[in-house]
């Protein structure tokens, strides 16, 4: 089952929406952020993680973002484009933003953390009016994620990319990535979430993203079918609510609902899960795949992913990914 129709007239498969950054992925793991002395440089944020998982599976991918006037700036830009990704809607800072950094510390296979250096990002200068209508309608999905909408002007231009995507019946995908260092007040955050959710089509958020998402309305129970039947009112035909190590299960407006288990591996860290699962999970819809198979997919990348050093350049090609859930132990959970 898998009930998303996708504009198959457009030249780009997905274009993704949001924060370039880069990840200072520690060198020495098993240890604290204190004892690590090197780190090896990464592109890093969810969505581009998520843009360079898409690309690697073969989707023509494009991207909407802002990088800073600098080193860091054109490394992210020509790693994407070493990735075909299409970086027409790239935009460059200049009023001296600088690029997020996210230092890694993993202490342990389970026990990782991220350590943000965020004063004045530029991925959060994006206007909308640097968001092209004519760029959104050449694609047939959008990705957009949470963190963009953490501060203005970044946050109006997601709303704007929404606009242009409902507009041009581009499937919306929305990964929730709720950073809370990147936030400054709760009820902010969950307001703008909840908004920006209206208009997707698919949502994939962890149980506790959701959580933060329903604590404003005074909803205490945790409970993932009447978390994803709240979104069915509006646009959504999909909602997944992930469970880490436990899994993910997704629900679909027509009442069906899917569990997936996952593949059990040899795990460095457990950041870069999420991307992974993303970016397979919504190759697999887009390829036509039902809503458990799909979920397979995602789950076989975010087995590869956190069983290597990066998030965005451990990410499977489709090769890969195919050896890996034909060799690889499944495990229902
Ligand atoms: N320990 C694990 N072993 C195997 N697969 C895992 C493990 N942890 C997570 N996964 C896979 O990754 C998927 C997403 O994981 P998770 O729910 O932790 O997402 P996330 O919190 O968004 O990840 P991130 O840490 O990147 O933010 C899970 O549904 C599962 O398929
Ligand atoms: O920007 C972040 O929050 C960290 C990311 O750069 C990092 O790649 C990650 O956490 C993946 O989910």
């Amino acid at each position: 089952m898998n009930p998303l129709k996708f504009s198959n007239d457009r030249p780009l498969d997905i274009i993704a929406v949001g924060r370039l950054c880069i990840d200072l992925n520690a060198n020495e793991t098993n240890r604290p952020m204190e004892e690590t002395s090197t780190f090896t440089k990464y592109v890093g944020g969810s969505p581009a993680n998520i843009a360079i998982g898409s690309a690697r599976l073969g989707q023509k991918t494009g991207f909407i973002g802002k990088v800073a006037d600098d080193q860091m700036g054109r490394f992210i830009t020509q790693y994407l484009e070493k990735n075909n990704i299409n970086t027409d809607g790239v935009t460059i800072d200049k009023t001296g933003a600088v690029t997020g950094l996210a230092f890694t510390e993993i202490k342990s296979p389970d026990e990782c953390s991220i350590l943000m250096y965020r004063d004045n990002a530029a991925d959060l200068k994006l206007y909308p009016s640097e968001v092209s209508e004519d760029y959104i309608k050449q694609s047939k999905a959008l990705l957009i994620s949470g963190t963009a909408l953490a501060a203005s002007p970044s946050r109006e231009a997601v709303f704007v990319a929404l606009e242009y995507a409902v507009k041009h019946d581009v499937t919306v995908f929305f990964d929730l990535d709720y950073r809370p260092y990147t936030w400054t007040d709760e009820a902010e955050t969950a307001v703008y979430y909840n908004l920006a959710a209206e208009k997707c089509d698919v949502i994939i958020g962890t149980r506790e993203e959701f959580d933060m998402m329903e604590k404003l309305l005074n909803i205490k129970e945790s409970d993932d079918h009447y978390t994803a039947s709240r979104w069915f009112s509006h646009r959504a035909e999909i909602v997944v609510i992930k469970h880490g190590g436990a899994g993910s299960i997704a629900y679909t407006k027509d009442g069906g609902s899917y569990r997936s288990g996952i593949f059990r591996t040899n795990v460095l860290k457990t950041f870069g899960a999420g991307d992974s699962y993303a970016s397979a999970f919504i190759y697999g819809l887009m390829t036509g795949h039902d809503v458990s198979e799909a979920m397979k997919m995602g789950s076989a990348s975010a087995s590869i992913v956190i069983s290597r050093h990066s998030c965005s350049d451990a990410m499977p090609t489709e090769q890969e990914l195919t050896e890996h859930m034909d060799t690889a132990i499944y495990e229902t959970v």
